[in-house]
C-alpha cells in the first residue's frame, strides 16, 4: 500500500473551466497486456494507463519472459511481443501485483493454465482482500492453489496445467471473477461458462474476439468461451479509451463548483461502465454527450458538465456494479447535494483498496457531512458546504484521496488529505490535470503536512 503523501485541497477559487483528456482505461489496460502477452505475434497498444497497477501487470509478464517495448517516455504506447498461450516461463521469484486487485485476480486465471508453479503477492492492502472468489473456481478447474486462510489471502502459490471446463455461477457481481474464469477457460478442455448475479464490466468479452477468440453471451447473460487453443495479435493497433472512472472526479468537481463548464474528451461510455452518468443524471447534473464514436470495440464520447443544483436519489441496485469505483466521489457529490441520497447493495465497497464506505463516511463526517453508514451502503443528507481546516485519512486508497480532493472544492477552508500517494496507482497526473481546470489541489511540501 502506498502510504504517505499529503494533498492539500480546496476551496476552489472560482469556476472550473476547460477541456481535459484523462488517461487510458485501467481495466482495459490490464486486459490488453494480458491478451497481447498470450497471443502469437506482436501487439501495439496505444492509450495505455501508465499507473502503478498496470505497470505491475506488465512487469509480471516481463518476469515470465515476455518482451515489452515502451514506445514513449510516458509509457502510454507499447509493443508486446506475445509468446503464445503456452510460451510463458516460470518466474524466478514472486510475482508482485502491488495494489492491483484486477491484476492478481485475472492473473490467477492465466497462471492456473500454466505448467509451472508461481507465487503471487501484493502490498499490505491487497494482502487483506479476498481471493477465494477466484481461487475456488480455478481449483474446480483442476489447478492447485495454496495460501493463507485456505487460499483466501495472498501470497498464493498456483500450480496449474491443462484445466477442466466448468460452468461457474458467481456469487458476487465481479468482472474480476468473471474474467479470471474466462481466461482460465482458454486452457480448458471444453466450453467454460460464467453467470453472475448482476451484469458487470464486459471488457474481457469485448477484447478476446479482437485476439481471435470468440465469446458468446446467452439471452440470460451467461458468458461462454470455447477455447481456440491460440490467441492471435490483432492486425491494427489496440486503442484504449479514456477511463470513465478517472473522468468522474472532474465531472463531480464541475457539478459542485458554481459557474463551471468542463469537457472530458473521448471517455468510455460502455453501459457497463456508465453507471456514474446514470447516477449523476438521476441527481440532476447538467451532463451532455458530444462526438459519440467507437474506439475499437468500445463506445466513447466527449462528456460536457456544467455546474448544477444536485439533489439526492436512491441508486438503482442494478446500477451499482456499473459505478462501483465511482461511489467514493459520488458520496462527495451527495454530501453537497440537496436532500437525501441512498445507496444499497454495495457491500463490495467494503473489500476494495480500503473499506470505502467507512473511509468516505469518516473523512466526510470529519468535515461536517451528515452520513449514516449501512452494511451495504450509506444514507447521506446533503449540506451546503464542508468545513475547512480539517485533516482526513485516505488510507492509501487512490479513490478516497481523489474523492476528498473533489469534495474539498466546496469546503470553507483547506482540507489536508493524508496517505494520498496511492493516486499514482490509477491516475499519476491527477493533480496536474485538476490544476489545469482550476481545481485547488496540490501536494504538501515536505514538513508542511
Ligand atoms: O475487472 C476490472 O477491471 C475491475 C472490476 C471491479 O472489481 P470487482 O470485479 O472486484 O468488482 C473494479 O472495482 C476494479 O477497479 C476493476
Ligand atoms: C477497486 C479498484 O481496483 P482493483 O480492484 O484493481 O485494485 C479501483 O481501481 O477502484
Amino acid at each position: 500500500m502506498s502510504t504517505g503523501g499529503t494533498l492539500i485541497a480546496g476551496p476552489a477559487a472560482g469556476p472550473l473551466k476547460g477541456e481535459l483528456t484523462v488517461p487510458g482505461d485501467k481495466s482495459m489496460s490490464h486486459r490488453s497486456v494480458m491478451l497481447a502477452a498470450l497471443a502469437d505475434g506482436v501487439t501495439e497498444i496505444h492509450g495505455f494507463l501508465p499507473g502503478e497497477d498496470n505497470i505491475a501487470t506488465a512487469r509480471m509478464f516481463i518476469d515470465m519472459g515476455v518482451r515489452i517495448e515502451w514506445l514513449n517516455d510516458e509509457k502510454t504506447s507499447l509493443r508486446v511481443h506475445g509468446v503464445g498461450l503456452h510460451g510463458l516461463k516460470q518466474p524466478q521469484g514472486m510475482l508482485d501485483a502491488g495494489n492491483a486487485g484486477t491484476c492478481v485476480r485475472l492473473m490467477a486465471g492465466i497462471l492456473a493454465g500454466q505448467h509451472f508453479s508461481s507465487t503471487v503477492t501484493g502490498d499490505a492492502s491487497l494482502c487483506k482482500r479476498p481471493m477465494k472468489r477466484v481461487v475456488d473456481p480455478v481449483r474446480r478447474m483442476g489447478a492447485k492453489v495454496e495460501g493463507g486462510d485456505d487460499g483466501n489471502l495472498l501470497p498464493i502459490t498456483i500450480s496449474g496445467g491443462k484445466l477442466k471446463a466448468i460452468d461457474h455461477v458467481s456469487e458476487v457481481a465481479s468482472a474480476q471473477v468473471k474474467s479470471c474464469v474466462l481466461l482460465a477457460g482458454l486452457y480448458a478442455d471444453g466450453v467454460t461458462s460464467v453467470s453472475e448475479p448482476k451484469p458487470t464490466r464486459d471488457h474481457t468479452e469485448r477484447m478476446l474476439p479482437l485476439f481471435g477468440q470468440p465469446v458468446t453471451v446467452a439471452a440470460d447473460g451467461t458468458i461462454s468461451l470455447d477455447p481456440k487453443d491460440r490467441l492471435t495479435a490483432p492486425v491494427g493497433v489496440v486503442d484504449i479509451p479514456a477511463d470513465p472512472s478517472s473522468a468522474c472526479f472532474f465531472a463531480v468537481a464541475a457539478s459542485l463548483v458554481e459557474g463551471s463548464d468542463v469537457t472530458l474528451k473521448s471517455i468510455g461510455i460502455n453501459p457497463r461502465r456508465d453507471g456514474w452518468r446514470r447516477v449523476m443524471n438521476g441527481m440532476g447534473a447538467a451532463l451532455s454527450l458530444e462526438n459519440e464514436q467507437r474506439v475499437g470495440e468500445e463506445p466513447v464520447a466527449d462528456v460536457r458538465i456544467r455546474s448544477g443544483g444536485l439533489h439526492g436519489m436512491h441508486v438503482v441496485p442494478n446500477d451499482v456494479p456499473d459505478a462501483i469505483d465511482e461511489f467514493p466521489v459520488l458520496f462527495a457529490a451527495a454530501t453537497l447535494a440537496d436532500g437525501e441520497f441512498v445507496l444499497t447493495d454495495a457491500e463490495e465497497l467494503r473489500v476494495k483498496e480500503s473499506d470505502r464506505i467507512a473511509a468516505m463516511a469518516t473523512a466526510l463526517r470529519s468535515a461536517g457531512a451528515d452520513i449514516d453508514e449501512q452494511p451495504d451502503g450509506a444514507v447521506i443528507r446533503g449540506i451546503t458546504n464542508l468545513r475547512g481546516d480539517v485533516d482526513v485519512d485516505a488510507h492509501g486508497d487512490h479513490r478516497i484521496a481523489m474523492a476528498m480532493a473533489v469534495a474539498a472544492q466546496r469546503a470553507d477552508g483547506e482540507v489536508r488529505i493524508h496517505n494520498a500517494a496511492a493516486i499514482a496507482t490509477s491516475f499519476p497526473n491527477f493533480v496536474q490535470l485538476a490544476q489545469s481546470v482550476g481545481m485547488n489541489v496540490r501536494w504538501a511540501d515536505e514538513g508542511e503536512a
